[in-house]
């Protein structure tokens, strides 16, 4: 029998918006962009479609281009761009680089403020250092999303470019996007080869399957496929070299204008408030690969060793806060999983008993990244503002004004909660163990759309990711106890205490639920809310609103 149909939830927002549960199914499944790209990447140029040297493959290359994404904002072991300063060695021309600047993404994705500066910032570092190099690093802006193939046909034609290389993304816009660009590049006037690289992970996405064939879509027998498929292959943990340097005639001759163009301007609506909130989140987190090299460094000579203990208590900080070099693509997987093997005495054997506990939970956690990027992949729906559980589109949201402002403000009057959005609001970062706290807050305590909580974390953190952000944010049955968390995870409550300064002189126990545990007199001296709603109720509540939402959904 059929399961009765819901009526979804209206977004109550336009960046809300997502496609029907059914259209989700069909780019799971017969529209998968992610299969069409590998079946292009996989089959040869069709004939006639390349157009001189570059039909023959034994012709020389002319100008080669790299094409930067905002994932990929480094000259060292970039794979794209690797290939394509060994293409361009090949024959008589250049290697050009190039980013593509696009507002209306980032209007589009709610980017922060603090992401885009560490980008941009660190694009106008990667430029220097490819400058040194003689390579231009051409800043081109496509004013319309819809403008991004023409703009690189562009540069291309202008600048007699026989390739452009890049590495691939995973999302569904992105995809639809180099498949544009197969078409418009390889068609019959331009016939450009357009060539795409793995590069976010080190086991590439859908590769790790069930004894069946099909691709593992749990993280535990996931994260042991790829445990051994690193172990037994190490060779996956290899790095490619810096590109090689143009002749310093490049400089001087025709492709002179491209070198020195100015990094793209902070749009308005992405501006700190002031340049004392930049300049305090500049100094948190310093762009470039030199200062993630810096960073990743430090972490391993010393952090590590406590990692595994301390990794869910946000008081000792113990964590690499490398997230932010990791979105934007400023230091590589491999240069990180590198580091660490040196650590681990050489060994790429990162599971429990090949590894300190430390390297092993922190390679554990590196896991988790490229889980959900090989998820995406799997079910690239994720990627459209969609739950991977398509059930959970099915549950009916509240729309609690009060408790949303309440949330993002920190001021809920949960103690742990308030603390970590507080934190996240002062360093545009906020610990692993308040993001599972507060989004669960969010969607099951307050009942509110998962969404808003995903989009205000766009909005706010440096370290946004697509991937990590909305698996991170997947609904589930699991409902925090926020009380119970700080008790276990902030035992002397001293984050509560940096975040919350209302609470700094609360002692003891009574700093995790100050609303019961001290008098009203005490209370009301404290400047502090009370709950905006009951644990124990609101998680009833859920838990009920769930299950009859969910109880015959047919996505
Ligand atoms: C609701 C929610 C939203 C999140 N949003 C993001 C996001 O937008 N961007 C982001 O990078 N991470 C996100 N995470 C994952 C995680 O919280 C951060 O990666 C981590 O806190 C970053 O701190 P770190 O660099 O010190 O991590 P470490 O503990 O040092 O871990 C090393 C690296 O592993 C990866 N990693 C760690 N934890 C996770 C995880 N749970 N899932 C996937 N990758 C992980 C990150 O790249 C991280 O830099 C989210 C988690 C949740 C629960």
């Amino acid at each position: 029998m059929a399961g009765k149909k819901h009526e979804r939830t209206a977004s109550q927002e336009d960046v809300l918006k997502h496609p029907s549960t059914k259209r989700a199914k069909e780019i799971d499944g017969p529209d998968n962009p992610y299969d069409e790209l590998l079946e292009r990447i996989s089959s040869p140029p069709s004939s006639g479609a390349s157009a001189g040297d570059v039909k023959d493959g034994a012709a020389k290359p002319r100008n080669v281009l790299h094409w930067f994404r905002s994932k990929d904002l480094r000259a060292d072991d970039n794979r794209a761009l690797h290939a394509a300063s060994q293409k361009a060695r090949e024959g008589a021309g250049a290697l050009l680089a190039c980013f593509l600047f696009s507002p209306e993404d980032l209007e589009w994705h709610g980017t922060s403020p603090a992401r885009v500066d560490f980008m941009l910032e660190s694009l106008r570092l990667l430029q220097e250092q490819l400058e040194g190099l003689n390579i231009p690093l051409v800043q081109l802006t496509a004013e319309k999303r819809a403008d991004k193939g023409e703009t690189i046909l562009g540069l291309v034609r202008e600048h007699d470019v026989s390739h452009v290389f890049a590495n691939i993304e995973y999302e569904v816009d992105e995809l639809r996007r180099d498949l544009d660009l197969f078409e418009r590049l390889g068609g019959e006037e331009n016939g450009v080869q357009f060539v795409l690289h793995h590069d976010q992970t080190i086991v590439e996405p859908r590769t790790l399957t069930t004894g069946a064939g099909g691709p593992l879509k749990v993280f535990t027998p996931y994260h042991k496929a790829w445990l051994a498929e690193v172990s037994g292959d190490p060779s996956l943990l290899d790095t490619v070299p810096t590109p090689d340097a143009n002749d310093k005639s490049v400089k001087s001759g025709d492709l002179k204008k491209l070198f020195g163009q100015p990094v793209p301007k902070v749009p308005e609506s992405k501006q700190f408030p002031s340049t004392k909130d930049r300049d305090r989140i500049r100094k948190l987190w310093p762009a470039g690969h030199a200062a993630g090299m810096q960073r990743l460094r430090e972490f391993l000579g010393d952090k590590v060793q406590t990692y595994a203990q301390n990794r869910s208590t946000p008081a000792a900080d113990n964590s690499s806060r490398l997230s932010a070099y990791f979105s934007a693509g400023v230091i590589s997987v491999r240069e990180a999983l590198g580091a660490a093997r040196k650590t681990n005495g050489g060994s790429a054997d990162f599971s429990q008993s090949g590894a300190e506990a430390g390297v092993a939970s922190w390679v554990r956690e590196l896991v988790f990244r490229e889980f959900y990027r090989h998820m995406m992949a799997v079910t690239p729906h994720g990627s459209m503002n969609l739950p991977q559980n398509l059930k959970f589109d099915f549950v009916q949201w509240e729309a609690d004004d009060e408790g949303w402002r309440k949330w993002c403000a920190g001021t809920t009057g949960v103690p742990f909660v308030d603390a970590g959005m507080r934190q996240l609001a002062a360093e545009a970062y906020m610990h692993n163990r308040l993001r599972m706290n507060v989004s669960s807050y969010l969607s099951r305590s307050l009942l509110l759309d998962y969404r808003r909580g995903e989009r205000w974390f766009a909005e706010t953190l440096v370290d946004w990711d697509l991937c990590n952000n909305t698996q991170g944010w997947e609904p589930s049955y699991t409902v925090f106890n926020p009380v119970a968390q700080a008790e276990k995870c902030d035992p002397r409550g001293e984050y509560i205490r940096k975040w919350v300064p209302e609470l700094r002189d609360v002692e003891g126990k009574a700093v995790f639920d100050p609303y019961h545990r001290l008098s009203r007199e005490e209370f009301d001296k404290l400047d502090y809310p009370p709950p905006h709603v009951d644990f124990k109720e609101s998680k009833e509540r859920c838990i009920q609103r769930y299950k009859q939402d969910m109880a015959d959904a047919d996505p």
